[in-house]
Formats: C-alpha cells, structure tokens, sequence
C-alpha cells in the first residue's frame, strides 16, 4: 500500500514531522505517494484521503462503513464527550441526535436568528472600534454569544459566565481529542490504573468541566420555559419536539452541549483568519469595501439580507474558507470493516482522515494555490472547487451547522469590513503563523485596525446603541 517505508512496532507514523501541520506535510507527500496514504504503527491504522475524489468515493458513497469516528479513550470514554453528537458512535442514538439537530439548525429554521447576529456582530465593531488591541478577544467573544444565543436563548450579560468557563472546557477538549495525545488512546487498559496516575486526574477534571458545561445552561433553560420567559432558541424548538422524559432530556441537553462546543471555535478562527488575509492583503480589502459602498451604501452597515448582492464579499469569505480552513484535517472517521479501494485493501478499524487542507489547495494553471486571491471565485474560465464542498466535512456527518455557521461568519466579515481599515503593523512584518490543533487559527497577530471615516465611527456606535435598545441584547 502507498505511504512512507516502516519500521517493526513504531511502524511509519512517527516518520511524520508534524511541527508544520501534519496536513501539510500529507499534501507533499501526494507527489510521491498519491491521493491515499497509509500511516500504521502500535497498532493503529491511519489513511489520509488527499483528494476530494477519494474522500466522496469512500465517505460519501460509503457512508455506511466510514461514517463512524475514532475511539478516544481519553476525551470519549474518560471525559464522557462520547455522549455528544460529534463523537457519538454511528447507529441509533447518534440517528437520534442527528435527526433533532438537523431540524432545529435547518436553512429555515436558522434565518430567525438573522436579527441576533447582526446585533452580535454590531456589538463586534463596537467592541473593536473601543479597544483595536484586543480584537482577538472579541473575536472569540463574539462567536461565542452566537452560539449561546441562539443555542439557549441568553443574553449576553447572563451568557459571558457560561463563556469563560466553556473557553477552558475547550482546551482541554481539543487537546484531548488530537489522535493519540495521550497515550491512552494507543493502550486503552490504561484507563483502569487508580485515578493518581497524573493523566486521570487530569481525565477526571475534563469529565468535570464538561459535565458543568453541559448542565448549567440546561438547567437554566428548562427554567426559563417552564416560568414562560424562554425566547427563540435551539432549545425552545427542541424541547418542543417531543415529550419530557429522561431520556429525552438527556438527549437534548447533550445535543445543545455539543452545539456550544462544536461551533464556537470554528466561526471564531474563519473570522480571526479573514483579519489576518485583510492585514496581509489591504488591495483585496479594498475592492470588497469599495462593493459594500457601492451596494449598501455608508448610512448603515451591512444585514445578511445584503450578502446576495456583494459577490466580491462573498468570493473573500469563500477565500479565506480555501485558504486556510478551519478544520485542515476534518475531523477523523473509523471504518467499521474492511474494504477495497483501488485495489487496496484498507483494514476495518483504520482511523480515515480526510485531508481538507490538501484539497483546498488542488493547483490550477491559473492561480497560485498558496495566494490569497478571491478573484479565482469570478473567474468563468479556470474553475475552483468551492468551499461548500468540503470545508464542513462530508457525507453523513456533514457539519449540521454549516447554515448558521454561514450567516456568522458572512455577517461578522461584511460588518468588519463596511466599519474599519486593517493594516499590518506599522514597524514590523506579519507573518501567517497557524496553531496546529485540530480546528486551525492564526496564533495571537498585530494589526492596526482603524474605523474607516469619522462618518463609519458614527455608524459604529449608532448601530450598537440601537441593537441595545433591542431587549433581546
Ligand atoms: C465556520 C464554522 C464551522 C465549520 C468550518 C465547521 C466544520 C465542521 C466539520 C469539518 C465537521 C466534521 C464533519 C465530518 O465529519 O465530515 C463538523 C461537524 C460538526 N459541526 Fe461544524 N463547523 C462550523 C460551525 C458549526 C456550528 C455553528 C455548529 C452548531 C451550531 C456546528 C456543529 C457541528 C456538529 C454538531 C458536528 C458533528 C456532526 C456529526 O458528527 O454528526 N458546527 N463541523
């Protein structure tokens, strides 16, 4: 089978130096080795899918045997997560789940949360136009209360609590759900050592965390509809789904859990890597502001009913998504038997990752696939596969969240942009650098980021003050 030669027991996997971004040294290696590769080694099998033929042929027209995700013993197992939708096993509950999140985030159902994330994303601007410093901050914050609004129905001043804790939550959750972080989950008889063994402790703190993270806001939701104060939220729709029973309510508190953690981090990251591309690309910039003049005018800021209208926008947004995605490495799915492909056999139990990054980069003969160049979106002769297609995964699994993910980032992007100028720093040279966990963003950055006329300054704070008056904020 094609991957890099091996060596008895570590096998080939540790031949990977992985201090770039093991996606992108998976889409070097395609030249020499093809669109799949296999890794093994201490018993795991792993096959990187580097082309979106190969990951449609298997993952989507092989839904059944590759719609299952890894074991984590750690994250899954010890902390519980196996209980949310992202990880849940393929078969009946996660049908279940499934069936209830795709209602209630549903490109209908989402567009009655249009009004908040405009709010949101006013209050972005406004957060940013009075400390340009800490935009990073406000970034995550941002996303964050997207989530949590419509998720729960908070609002913000009740929510931020929630925030900080879920923000910690989600460290420890993407640290544990990197293949193999810890060691257990290549000797899974480990979990059964006494809880003093360091990782157990650490094991238990994570159940901890996220099992405070999946209550609180449960509980106090169920409050909110029983006394009659609920407003629109995933909640309301799921509760009145079906009947209250235990089961049910577990069902639900677990699907609006995953929710807050599946979809926070990955809006936050597009958004803070469109700040970065526009710090490092000011002419592109421009000619979206100049669009967003043009169609919106510059007496209010952009609604995500303008979007249709702003295809230079919407070619920027679907850029920033092929340039650097969020998720370069998807997230890791297990087949559960084996079968032939092109006449390689791939082992039931083969961890399958599907290598976004490499497909994002497929070369043309036109433009340089390494480029931040929104123009190859327009162009009627070369053709780029749009984002669409794989930044939110594949077959079955298919993020749930792509409508409402789509209206956020789209709203924050075209907000940020009608409001203010970004430019690198002033004495010194900004250079991409992106973390390497599974959900990709760019490392903490400088920029100068200046409201964009004294009349956009205006704006700014009159759109905030008028979203305030707005008593869902
Ligand atoms: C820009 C933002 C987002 C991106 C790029 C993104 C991307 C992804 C990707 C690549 C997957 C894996 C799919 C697969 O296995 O093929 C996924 C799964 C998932 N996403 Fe998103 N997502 C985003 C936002 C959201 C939001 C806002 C929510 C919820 C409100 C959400 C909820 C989920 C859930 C629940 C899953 C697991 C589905 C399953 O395993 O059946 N995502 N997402």
């Amino acid at each position: 089978a094609p991957g890099p030669p091996s060596i008895p027991i570590i096998g080939n996997i540790f031949r990977v130096n992985l201090t770039e971004g093991a996606w992108k040294v998976f889409t070097r290696m395609k030249a020499q080795y093809g669109d799949i590769i296999f890794f093994h080694g201490l018993g795991t099998n792993i096959l990187v899918l580097n082309s979106l033929k190969a990951v449609n042929d298997l993952l989507e027209k092989n839904g059944t045997i590759y719609s299952h995700r890894p074991v984590f013993t750690v994250a899954g197992e010890l902390m519980g997560l196996d209980q949310s939708l992202a990880l849940i096993p393929y078969g009946k509950e996660w049908r279940e789940h499934r069936k209830l999140a795709n209602i209630a985030l549903s490109s209908v159902s989402v567009q009655k949360y249009r009004t908040v994330q405009e709010d949101l994303s006013a209050l972005l601007i406004r957060d940013i136009l009075i400390n340009p410093g800490d935009f990073f901050k406000h970034v995550r914050l941002s996303a964050a209360r997207v989530v949590m609004s419509v998720t729960y129905g908070f609002s913000v001043d009740t929510d931020d609590k929630y925030i900080t804790h879920a923000e910690k939550t989600m460290e420890i959750v993407t640290t544990a759900t990197v293949p193999g972080a810890f060691l257990c989950d290549f000797l899974p008889f480990m979990k059964h050592l006494p809880k003093w063994v360091p990782f157990m402790k650490e094991a238990a703190h994570g159940k901890f965390m996220i099992d405070t993270l999946v209550d609180r806001p449960f509980e106090q939701v169920k409050s909110e509809l029983v006394s009659g104060t609920a407003v629109d939220s995933l909640a309301r729709d799921l509760f009145s789904l079906g009947g209250s029973n235990v089961e049910f309510d577990h069902r639900i508190k677990w699907i609006l859990g995953t929710m807050y953690g599946a979809g926070g981090e990955a809006t936050y990251a597009t958004v803070l890597t469109f700040i970065m591309a526009m710090a490092l690309h000011t002419e592109k910039q421009k000619k979206a502001q100049e669009e967003i003049d043009l169609v919106v005018g510059t007496e209010r800021v952009p609604t995500i009913a303008d979007l249709p209208n702003l295809p230079y926008v919407k070619a920027v947004i679907k850029e920033t998504m092929r340039w650097n995605p969020a998720f370069p490495l998807g997230v890791a799915r297990r087949s559960s038997e084996g079968y032939v492909y092109e006449g390689h056999f791939i082992p039931k139990g083969t961890i399958v990752m599907p290598n976004i990054w490499a497909i994002a980069s497929e070369p043309n003969s036109k433009y340089d696939p390494r480029e931040f160049i929104p123009e190859r979106f327009m162009d009627s002769l070369v053709s780029t596969i749009d984002p669409a297609a794989y930044a939110f995964g594949f077959g079955r699994r298919y993020c749930p969240g792509r409508f409402l993910a789509d209206n956020s980032v789209s709203i924050m992007i075209s907000t940020i942009l009608a409001a203010f100028d970004i430019f690198p720093p002033a004495n010194q040279n900004l250079k991409p650098n992106f973390s390497l966990n599974m959900i990709s963003y760019p490392k903490p950055f400088d920029c100068r980021i200046v409201p964009r006329s004294e009349n956009a300054s205006r704006l700014i704070i009159q759109r905030a003050a008028h979203c305030q008056e707005n008593s869902k904020i």
